[in-house]
């Protein structure tokens, strides 16, 4: 983490015609963070990311990611969310490569990117497999092997796991962490489980109920490997579950 700004969100508001799901959001996320987002069903923590990506139009407000309007042909920005999003005609090898077909890099950095990305994932005996052939957790990993080869500048996950059963969840919740040491990629990573977000981030934003603003970000300085029946973990996992209770 540094004290470099890269994403400010200012005055954010979102409206889907009548409907106020962002209202006035103003957050920063600092270079390096690895931000948990969590809030009430509904939110709009999905809304959010499809606005920074220009998805979505936003009402009023700014995104600005290294003080620059988000453009995404310029930017290097990877999103993955729940569910498959291999290519089901390519392999292993050529999906983990694919989000470098067209970088600037000789054919031997491109191999070489996508071997390391392939064995940090686990994935180099499946190399010449097909999505079809694989589990849903490999299938996430090709994800996470693809976005992270292209060393991105930010890295948005929706839910990523959110269908994952528990020992799945655990296995790709440690890789990312161990992903995001090495690369210090800044990643915004929204979750609807306040254990992974406690898990997994250094800090954790939670949102209110619609019309959405943000509650408050918490620091999470607990050490790593964490533990999830530590009881400076469940105080923490506690803590966020109170502030997220809108009822
Ligand atoms: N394209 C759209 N058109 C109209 N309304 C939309 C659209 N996308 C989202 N919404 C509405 O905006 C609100 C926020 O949705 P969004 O999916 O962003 O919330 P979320 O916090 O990601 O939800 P969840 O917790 O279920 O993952 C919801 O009320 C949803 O119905």
């Amino acid at each position: 983490m540094s004290d470099q700004i890269k994403v400010q969100v200012r005055h954010l508001t979102k409206k889907f015609g009548d409907l106020l799901v962002l209202s006035d959001v103003s957050f920063d996320v600092m270079d390096g963070d690895l931000l948990c987002v969590v809030g009430p069903t509904g939110c709009g923590k999905t809304t959010f990311l499809n606005s920074l990506v220009n998805i979505y139009d936003t009402t009023s407000g700014e995104i600005l990611l290294d003080g620059q309007k988000v453009d995404t042909k310029k930017q290097n920005i990877a999103y993955i969310f729940q569910g498959n999003s291999t290519m089901p005609w390519l392999t292993v090898e050529e999906n983990v490569g694919f989000g470098l077909l067209y970088k600037p890099l000789s054919d031997a950095e491109k191999k070489e990117r996508t071997e390391k990305y392939l064995e940090i994932v686990g994935l180099t005996k499946y190399r010449k497999y097909y999505p079809k052939q694989l589990s849903a957790s490999m299938l996430q990993r090709v994800s996470i092997a693809r976005a992270f080869a292209t060393e991105p500048e930010l890295l948005l996950m929706d839910e990523p796991y959110g269908q994952l059963d528990i020992e799945l969840r655990f296995r790709l919740e440690d890789e990312l962490v161990k992903l995001w040491q090495m690369t210090k990629t800044t990643v915004l990573f929204i979750t609807h489980n306040i254990e992974e977000a406690v898990y997994l981030g250094n800090k954790i934003m939670i949102l209110t109920n619609k019309p959405t603003t943000v509650k408050t970000t918490l620091i999470n300085e607990l050490p790593r490997p964490r533990d999830i029946a530590d009881p400076q973990f469940i105080e923490l996992r506690n803590k966020v579950t109170e502030l997220i209770k809108w009822w």
